[in-house]
C-alpha cells in the first residue's frame, strides 16, 4: 500500500503567549505544496509481545532520519495498532523529498501517510475523524498532512477549518544546509519577545490573506504572507537574511521562513517567473538549492495498492 503526502508551507503563522502545557496557541494557515513524500506499508509478522513495524528511508535525506521508535511513521503506526486492539504487523519504507528539519513538515506528511496505508494494508477501516484525533496525538501538524489543501490550524495548530482557495498559486522553496528544531524556535521566540517587553496577542486570522486566497490574487496574498517565528528562525540561522532579501530582489511577489525554518518560501507570479526565481537563487548561492512547487495539493492518497 503506498501513499503520497505533501510537504507543508504556513501562509500565516501566528504565535500566542506559552500556554501550561508547553504548547503555544495559533493561527496556522497550512498551505500543501507539490513537493511529496511516498510511504509504502507491507506485510509483516507481528512480534510475539504485540505490534511490530520496521521501518527503512530512500532518498538524499536518508541519512538524518532515525530508523527507530523516534520515527515518527513508526509511532503513527503502533497507535493505529494500539487503536485496534489487536497485535499487527508492517514494513514501512519512506521515499523521502521533502527535506529534514526543514520547517515543511516532512516527519509529519509521513505520520500522515503511514496512518491511511497502515488503515488499509491491515483493513481497520476506522472513519477519518478517528484518524484525525490519532494524527492529533502524534503532532500539531499531522492533522493537516490528512487533510491537505489550504486550512486554518487552530489551538496548537491540530483543529483545522479548510479555506476555500480559487486556482494555483506558483512557489518556489529554498533549501537549507542543515536544520532547525522547531522547540528551539519557539523557545527563541518566547524569548526575544520577552527581552523586548513584547507582548504576544491573541492569534486571529487575517482578513486580506482570506480574502486574497478566496480570489485566487497571488499580488495581495504575496504582501499578506506573515510568520511570527521568522526574528527567531533568522536569530537561530543570520544566512536566510541574504536569502530571503535574494528572493525579494529577484521578483518574488512574497518572501517568508516556511514555519520554523529554515526553508525559505517565494510566492511567484507564474509557473514560468517560478523557475527564473528559482534559477537565480541557486546562481545567486543563497541556498543549498532552490526547487518550485505549486498548491494547494491533496493531502495524503493512496497511489497504489501494491499488494
Ligand atoms: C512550527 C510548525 C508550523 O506548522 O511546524 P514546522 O515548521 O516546525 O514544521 C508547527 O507549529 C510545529 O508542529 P509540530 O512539528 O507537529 O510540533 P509538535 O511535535 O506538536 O511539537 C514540537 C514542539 O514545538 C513546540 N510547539 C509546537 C506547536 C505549538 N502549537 N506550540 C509549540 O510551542 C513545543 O515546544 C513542542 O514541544
Ligand atoms: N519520518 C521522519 N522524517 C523526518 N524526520 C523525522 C521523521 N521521524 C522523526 N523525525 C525527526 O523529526 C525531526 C523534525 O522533522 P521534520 O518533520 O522533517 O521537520 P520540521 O518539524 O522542521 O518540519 C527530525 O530532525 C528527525 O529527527
Amino acid at each position: 500500500m503506498t501513499v503520497r503526502v505533501p510537504a507543508k508551507v504556513n501562509l500565516q503563522l501566528s504565535v500566542g503567549p506559552p500556554r501550561d502545557d508547553g504548547y503555544h496557541d495559533l493561527v496556522n494557515v497550512f498551505h500543501a505544496v507539490s513537493l511529496f513524500d511516498e510511504v509504502t506499508a507491507s506485510d509483516a509478522p507481528a512480534g510475539s509481545g504485540g505490534a511490530a513495524v520496521t521501518v527503512s528511508v530512500e532518498g538524499q535525506y536518508a541519512g538524518q532520519v532515525p530508523l527507530d521508535g523516534e520515527n515518527l511513521a513508526v509511532k503513527a503506526a503502533l497507535a493505529l495498532a494500539e487503536r485496534a486492539g489487536r497485535p499487527l504487523g508492517a514494513r514501512l519504507l519512506i521515499r523521502k523529498a521533502i527535506p529534514v528539519a526543514g520547517g515543511m513538515a516532512g516527519g509529519s506528511a509521513d505520520a500522515a501517510a503511514t496512518l491511511v496505508a497502515c488503515d488499509e494494508l491491515w483493513g481497520l477501516g476506522l472513519p477519518r475523524q478517528e484518524l484525525m484525533e490519532i494524527a492529533a496525538a502524534l503532532g500539531s501538524d499531522v492533522p493537516f498532512a490528512l487533510l491537505g489543501g489550504t486550512a486554518v490550524g487552530t489551538g496548537r495548530g491540530e483543529k483545522l477549518t479548510t479555506v476555500s482557495v480559487t486556482g494555483d498559486f506558483h512557489w518556489v522553496f529554498a533549501l537549507a544546509a542543515g536544520g532547525l528544531s522547531t522547540a528551539e524556535v519557539y523557545a527563541e521566540c518566547d524569548r526575544m519577545r520577552e527581552a523586548s517587553g513584547e507582548r504576544a496577542a491573541w492569534p486571529q486570522a487575517s482578513q486580506t490573506l482570506m480574502t486574497a486566497l478566496e480570489a485566487g490574487d497571488a499580488e495581495t496574498l504575496g504582501k499578506a504572507l506573515l510568520n511570527d517565528l521568522q526574528p527567531a528562525a533568522l536569530m537561530l540561522c543570520r544566512p536566510l537574511v541574504r536569502t530571503l532579501e535574494a528572493g525579494r530582489n529577484h521578483g518574488a511577489l512574497g518572501a517568508l521562513v516556511s514555519g520554523s525554518g529554515p526553508t525559505c518560501a517565494f510566492l511567484a507570479g507564474s509557473e514560468a517567473k517560478a523557475t527564473a526565481l528559482a534559477a537565480a537563487l541557486d546562481a545567486a548561492g543563497v541556498c543549498r538549492s532552490a526547487v518550485t512547487a505549486r498548491g494547494p495539493v491533496p493531502g495524503a492518497t493512496i497511489v497504489r495498492a501494491d499488494r
